[in-house]
């Protein structure tokens, strides 16, 4: 939320652990935003780049000047596990084919969640080459469709997070690289909180809107901070020496190519500005790395040590 650029998050998991509820609550944690009325991308009408071709003016820069405006949700859009390639890059608008006879684009759900979110449940079992386009398309911010005589491109700027429960696979290691953090949820055994997630549940049933009041302080109070930490990211410093121990820790753990470095230091000045900080420490490093890292790891078949436990004690070595 703080920081699109680190590249989304894969969410592993037991069933049943608020992956999905987690991240259905984003959208309002979010403040609301700006968007051209009418665009299917919601283009941002304040922007001068990155629009879509009907919001761009003749110069090329900017959107209309006398574009009406709406303010939208964050969009946080869902991708379900049997939704074909047509469905998410869209594709021809056969209805306007066969009744006007023109050629147009039906955009599809990479348009609509452009600015915002895309969640696919159970990332694992969706075909290899669909998220690779998904994971090409959130890296470039463009979608590029080329098929039935029709030839577009759109922004399609979206953070992506897959979630997944590990006993149905993981996914393709070169996959797996390209998201930016991974993190692992595991069922909660304190009775004490099992308790308190269902009493939860059991109020939220009982009368929803009274259960989000009950919370509005606190929900205010994370958005403010998550807002303040988007505008002071910019100005968010990463010294030298903090950037020299990101690399060594890299080396150390044998980590291949080097998104790693890259992810380890745009989450680090996410934190840091997330924490009200101007310069980030080697505290959030630490912090980050087990997310940063631990899909980025080479397999080693003989090793018997847990990921963490290894990227723990590396940290130690390294950061001390
Ligand atoms: N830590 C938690 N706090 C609050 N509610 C929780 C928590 N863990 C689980 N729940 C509740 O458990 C139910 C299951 O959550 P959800 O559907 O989000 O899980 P999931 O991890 O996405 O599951 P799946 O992997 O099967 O899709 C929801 O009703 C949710 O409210």
């Amino acid at each position: 939320m703080v920081s699109p650029t680190i590249g989304g998050v894969m969410v592993m998991g037991h069933r049943g652990t608020a992956k999905s509820t987690a991240v259905r609550a984003l959208a309002a944690m979010l403040p609301p935003i700006k968007a051209v009325a009418g665009c299917p991308y919601s283009c941002a009408p304040e922007r001068t780049a990155g629009l879509c071709e009907r919001c761009t003016s003749p110069d090329g820069k900017k959107a209309p000047v006398k574009a009406t405006t709406v303010t939208i949700p964050v969009p946080v859009v869902d991708l379900p596990l049997g939704a074909t390639e047509d469905r998410v890059c869209g594709t021809l608008d056969i209805e306007r084919a066969l009744t006007q006879g023109v050629q147009a684009f039906a955009p599809g759900l990479l348009a609509r969640a452009n600015r915002g979110f895309l969640y696919i449940d159970e990332v694992n079992l969706l075909e290899d080459h669909l998220v690779d386009v998904l994971l090409d398309v959130a890296a470039s911010g463009t979608n590029v469709v080329e098929r039935e005589g029709i030839s577009i491109r759109h922004p399609a700027r979206f953070v992506l997070v897959g979630s997944g429960n590990p006993e149905e696979g993981d996914l393709r290691p070169q996959l797996l690289d390209r998201f930016g953090l991974h993190a692992r949820i595991t069922t909660i055994t304190e009775v004490e909180e099992r308790v308190e997630i269902v009493r939860r549940r059991r109020a939220y049933d009982a009368d929803p809107f009274a259960f989000a009041a009950n919370w509005d302080k606190e929900t205010a109070k994370l958005q403010r901070k998550i807002k303040g930490a988007q505008k002071r990211l910019p100005d968010v410093v990463l010294p030298d020496s903090v950037l020299y121990k990101i690399a060594e820790l890299c080396v150390k753990l044998e980590i291949d190519g080097h998104r790693g470095e890259l992810t380890l230091s745009r989450t680090a000045t996410a934190l840091a500005a997330f924490e009200g900080h101007n310069e980030v420490k080697l505290d959030d490093v630490r912090r980050i790395a087990i997310l940063a890292l631990r899909h980025r790891l080479r397999k080693d078949p003989l090793e018997t040590q847990d990921d963490a436990v290894r990227i723990e004690r590396a940290v130690e070595e390294v950061l001390a």
